[in-house]
């Protein structure tokens, strides 16, 4: 397993966002969290990423786990003066060695952006924006990554073309993907496995015997 979550409960004053979660990931899994607004999806995420604290319970990654984390792009302004290229750069040592610049071209090549390099980030469509984000996140090697809504912008092409990436992670390196979306048919085309967060529950399963779209 690669992350195991015993008893998860989470609180804010008297509103008790979830209780008693347990589930566990296995290592190469493609899972969906899906779930209505406002069931907990993002603070599950904050927690399994250290930025909140639950109540009570418990998680624990495996041993080897090195963890991404692809935010939704941000309405970048259209002036935003980084190129793509610099942008992905930011999760590097200022210093940009040889063996940085390799780096930093791998993963330009890895999410399609090799030859778009030196658009600025302000320019860039919102597909492009969003494959900076994650290249930015595969610099740190990351066996696992969290990705929070990262099509839900995205027009149908665009939402494509990433999760056929992710696609590839997964299949060609071996990467365990948490991906959390409100798109059902999505999920139903690239993830094997899927957790439904509702009433303060979750219940996990296989993404082809998930029922109906909770919209
Ligand atoms: N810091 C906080 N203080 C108090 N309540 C909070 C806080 N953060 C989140 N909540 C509440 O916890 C609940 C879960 O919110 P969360 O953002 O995790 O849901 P979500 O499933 O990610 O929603 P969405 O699908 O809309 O992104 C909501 O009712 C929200 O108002």
């Amino acid at each position: 397993m690669i992350l195991d979550v015993k008893d998860l409960t989470m609180r804010f004053d008297t509103k008790t966002v979830f209780q008693d979660l347990n589930f566990s990931l296995k290592e190469g899994s493609m899972t969906a969290l899906l779930g209505p607004n406002g069931t907990g999806k993002t603070t599950l995420i904050n927690i399994l990423m250290k930025l909140l604290v639950p109540t009570s319970g418990s998680f624990k990654f495996g041993d080897q786990v090195r963890l991404g984390y692809v935010p939704q792009f941000r309405n970048i302004d259209a002036e935003y003066p980084l190129s793509i290229k610099s942008f992905i750069g930011l999760n590097a040592p200022l210093i940009k060695t040889s063996k940085i610049k390799a780096q930093i071209k791998h993963e330009l090549e890895e999410t399609h952006l090799l030859e778009i390099q030196n658009t600025r980030m302000g320019e860039a469509s919102g597909g492009q924006k969003q494959r900076a984000y994650l290249a930015q996140a595969l610099l740190d090697h990351p066996n696992m990554i969290i990705l929070d809504e990262a099509t839900a912008s995205l027009d149908p092409v665009a939402k494509e073309d990433l999760m056929k990436l992710i696609q590839h992670l997964n299949k060609e390196h071996g990467m365990t993907v948490l991906f959390v979306t409100h798109d059902v048919p999505l999920a139903r085309k690239y993830m094997d496995e899927y957790l439904y967060l509702n009433h303060q529950t979750i219940k996990q399963g296989k993404m082809s015997e998930f029922e109906g779209d909770y919209e």
